[in-house]
C-alpha cells in the first residue's frame, strides 16, 4: 500500500478490518465522517467507516475556482439517472451524488448556507412542542459544525459584506471561509432589492431569517482550498488507532438478527457477483450515512422498508416501514434568464476569459499569495425570500393548499401513514406560505450581466426512492423526483418567475441596466403557458437529494424517531440528508454537519433532558 495510507488506517481492502468494532458506519460522506470524527475522539470507541468511494487527493477536489471542479470528474459521481418525468416531457435527469472519501461535501458547490429557523421548528413540530428538534436546538450544532473565518477587510469594506459572529464557532476543522475579492457588481445587485417593498435584508447568512445576504464558502482560509469532511473530520481522525475506514467498498446491507442490528456486509466495488461478502459486527450500533439517495437503499436491502416492495425483490420484510424511500424531496431549479444590455459594473467573471489585463492580473495574483478571483467559488451573495414578498396571491395559494385533498398527489399504492406525514407538511407549508419566516424563493446573484438560476426551496411535490427490483443489489435504485406532481408547484414556480421578471424589468434600482429576458421569454404570459415552460425546462434537483428516512413519527410515515433511531429496529440510526423530514429553505450541507454533530452527541449522551 502507499505509506500513507498506511499509516492513516484507511484500508484498501475488507481483508484488514478487525472483526468487531463498537461502531459501524456506512458512508463516509458529509455525516459520516463527522459522526466518526466525534465517536473516536475520546478514544473510548473504536468505530470501523464503509465508504463506496475511493480516497483522492485530485485538485479537482480542493480547487475552489469555480466552485465546479469536484462535480466535473464523473469518477467523483454516481452514475445514475432519474426515471422518465412524466411531467417533465419524459426527461430523465441526472442523479448527482458525491463517490468519494468525503461524500456529496468533496463534490458540491461549496455554498455554505443555512435554512431559516421555521425550517428547522417544523422538523420539531412534527412530534410536538417540545421536540429538542428546533433552530434554538440546533444553533450550538450549527457552531459547532463550522469554523467561521471572516472575510478580509478590504474586501469586507470594498463589497460592503456584513457578518456577526455570534452565531457561528470557531473550534472545528470544516471551515466556512471567504474569497479575498468580490465581483463589484455582485453588491449592487444585492442593494437592487431596494426597489421592491418588503424585502428584508438580513446581516449574517446564520441568523435563521430569510432575506438578502452574504454568506461564506466551504474554503479554508489559509489554505485557500474546499474544506470538507475529509479535511475536517477524516484527516484528524485518521492518526487515531480507534479509527479505521475502509474505502472501495459497498455495503449491501446491515446484519440483523431478529430485529437487533449487529454489523454490517460489503464487498469491493466492482467485484463479481459471487464474491464472498466481508461481515463485521458492532458491538453497539450501526448508523447508516449512505445519503438521501444511498440510505434508503441500504434500509430496504435489509429487509426495513415497505412489505410490498420487498416482497417484489424476494427480500424477507424484518420491519414493515413503508416510509423507507419514500418523501423524496430536492430543491428545483427554474431557468429564468436575462441579460443586462447597460451593466456598468467591471469586472465581471466573464472578464477572466474576455480581458486579458484581468485575467493576467487574476493569475498573477493567485500566483502569489492565493488571493484575487481565483480565489471564488460559485458567489457569496444571494436572496432567499418569503412567499408574501415574491406573491400577491400568497394568501390565496396558502388557502388553496390547505384545502387540497393532498393524497391525491401521492402514488395511488401509498401507506395511509405516509401520506398522513405529507399532508402534516402539507399543512405547515400553507401557513408558511403566507407568512414572512420560511424562505421559497432563491436568487443566486452573480455580480455579471448575465443571471438565470432560481431555485424552488419548498417544493410540495413527493418522489420515491426505491430498489430496483430487477436486481436489488447489483442496480442503483430507481430514483423518481416525481416532479410537478403536485399542480400547486407550478402555481408557485410560475409566481416565483414572474418575481424574477419584476425585479430585473420592473424595479427602479435594475431600471438602468436595461435588461433583457431571454427566458422564458416575453411571449411566456398565461398560466398555460408558464405551465409548458416548466414542463420543457425544470430541473428537479439542485443535487440536494432528501426526506427517504423521514425523522418523524411513526404514526406520520416516520422512518426514525428523534434520537434518528431506526422504527421497529434496535442498534441502528440513520444520519444524513435522509433523515430531513422537510427541505430547509437553504443548500443542504451546512444543515447535514449540523444534523450530525447533534447526532454523535445523541449517540454519546442520549436525548437533552433540557431543550438547549
Ligand atoms: C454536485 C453537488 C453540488 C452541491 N452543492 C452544494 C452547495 O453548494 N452547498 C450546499 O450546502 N450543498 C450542496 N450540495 C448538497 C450537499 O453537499 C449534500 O446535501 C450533503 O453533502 C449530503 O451529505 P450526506 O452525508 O447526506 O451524504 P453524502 O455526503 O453524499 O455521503 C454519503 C456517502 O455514502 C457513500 N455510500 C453510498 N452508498 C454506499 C454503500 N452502499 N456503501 C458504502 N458507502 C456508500 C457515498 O459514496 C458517500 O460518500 C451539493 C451536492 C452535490 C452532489
Amino acid at each position: 500500500y502507499p505509506r500513507a495510507l498506511q499509516a492513516s488506517k484507511v484500508f484498501l481492502s475488507g481483508r484488514d478490518v478487525d472483526e468487531q468494532y463498537d461502531y459501524i458506519i456506512v458512508g463516509g460522506g458529509t455525516a459520516g465522517l463527522t459522526v466518526a470524527d466525534r465517536l473516536t475522539e475520546d478514544g473510548k470507541n473504536t468505530v470501523l467507516v464503509v465508504e463506496y468511494g475511493e480516497l483522492s487527493n485530485s485538485p479537482l477536489i480542493s480547487t475552489v475556482q469555480g466552485g465546479f471542479m469536484g462535480m466535473s470528474d464523473s469518477q467523483f459521481l454516481y452514475d445514475i439517472q432519474s426515471v422518465p418525468q412524466k411531467n417533465l416531457q419524459n426527461r430523465s435527469i441526472a442523479v448527482l451524488a458525491g463517490k468519494v472519501v468525503g461524500g456529496s461535501s468533496a463534490v458540491n458547490a461549496m455554498m455554505t448556507v443555512r435554512g431559516t429557523a421555521a425550517d428547522y421548528d417544523r422538523w420539531g413540530n412534527f412530534f410536538g412542542a417540545n421536540s429538542h428538534w428546533s433552530w434554538d436546538g440546533l444553533l450550538p450544532y450549527f457552531k459547532r459544525a463550522l469554523n467561521f473565518a471572516p472575510p478580509d477587510a478590504a474586501v469586507t469594506e470594498s463589497a460592503e459584506i456584513t457578518y456577526d459572529t455570534s452565531f457561528w464557532g470557531n473550534t472545528s476543522g470544516v471551515y466556512a471561509g471567504w474569497p479575498s475579492f468580490q465581483y463589484p457588481g455582485t453588491t449592487a445587485q444585492m442593494d437592487a432589492f431596494r426597489g421592491i417593498p418588503g424585502v428584508p435584508f438580513v446581516k449574517d447568512s446564520g441568523s435563521g431569517e430569510p432575506g438578502v445576504y452574504w454568506y461564506p464558502t466551504f474554503m479554508d482560509p489559509t489554505l485557500v482550498e474546499r474544506s470538507y469532511a475529509r479535511t475536517g473530520h477524516h484527516d484528524k481522525a485518521a492518526n487515531r488507532t480507534n479509527y479505521h475506514l475502509v474505502a472501495g467498498s459497498k455495503v449491501l446491507k446491515v446484519v440483523l438478527d431478529g430485529t437487533t442490528a449487529t454489523g454490517v456486509s460489503f464487498v469491493p466495488v466492482g467485484s463479481k457477483k459471487d464474491t464472498p461478502q466481508t461481515v463485521v459486527s458492532a458491538r453497539k450500533e450501526v448508523i447508516v450515512a449512505a445519503g438521501g439517495i444511498h440510505s434508503p437503499q441500504i434500509l430496504q436491502l435489509s429487509g426495513i422498508g415497505p412489505r410490498e416492495l420487498l416482497s417484489s425483490a424476494n427480500i424477507t420484510t424484518v420491519v414493515d416501514l413503508p416510509g423507507v424511500g419514500q418523501n423524496f424531496q430536492d430543491h428545483p431549479i427554474i431557468q429564468a434568464t436575462f441579460t443586462y444590455r447597460k451593466f456598468t459594473y467591471r469586472p465581471t467573471s466573464q472578464d477572466l476569459f474576455l480581458n486579458a489585463t484581468f485575467s493576467a492580473w487574476a493569475d498573477t495574483v493567485w500566483a502569489a499569495n492565493r488571493t484575487g478571483p481565483n480565489s471564488l467559488a460559485t458567489g457569496n451573495a444571494a436572496a432567499w425570500l418569503p412567499f408574501p414578498v415574491i406573491s400577491p396571491r400568497s394568501a390565496d395559494i396558502s388557502s388553496a393548499l390547505a384545502a387540497q385533498n393532498h393524497t391525491l398527489y401521492l402514488p395511488a399504492d401509498t401507506d395511509p401513514t405516509v401520506a398522513a406525514g405529507y399532508r402534516a407538511q402539507m399543512l405547515s407549508y400553507a401557513s408558511a406560505l403566507k407568512e414572512n419566516s420560511t424562505a421559497f424563493y432563491n436568487l443566486v446573484l452573480t455580480g455579471g450581466a448575465t443571471n438565470g438560476i432560481v431555485v424552488d426551496l419548498h417544493p410540495l411535490s413527493r418522489g420515491t426512492v426505491n430498489i430496483d427490483v430487477s436486481d436489488p443489489y447489483n442496480k442503483e435504485p430507481l430514483v423518481d423526483y416525481r416532479a410537478l406532481s403536485n399542480p400547486m408547484d407550478v402555481d408557485i414556480m410560475t409566481d416565483l418567475i414572474k418575481f424574477t421578471r419584476r425585479y430585473h424589468l420592473d424595479n427602479p434600482m435594475t431600471k438602468e441596466w436595461a435588461a433583457t429576458e431571454l427566458s422564458p421569454g416575453a411571449s411566456t404570459q398565461t398560466d398555460a403557458q408558464f405551465a409548458d415552460y416548466l414542463a420543457e425546462t425544470l430541473s428537479p434537483s439542485e443535487f440536494h437529494p432528501a426526506g427517504t428516512c423521514a425523522m418523524m413519527p411513526r404514526e406520520l410515515g416516520g422512518v426514525v424517531d428523534e434520537e434518528l433511531k431506526v422504527y421497529g429496529v434496535q442498534g441502528l440510526r440513520v444520519v444524513d440528508a435522509a433523515t430531513m423530514a422537510t427541505l430547509v429553505g437553504g443548500n443542504t450541507c451546512q444543515t447535514v454537519y449540523a444534523i450530525a454533530e447533534k447526532a454523535a452527541d445523541l449517540i454519546r449522551f442520549g436525548p437533552p433532558t433540557v431543550v438547549e
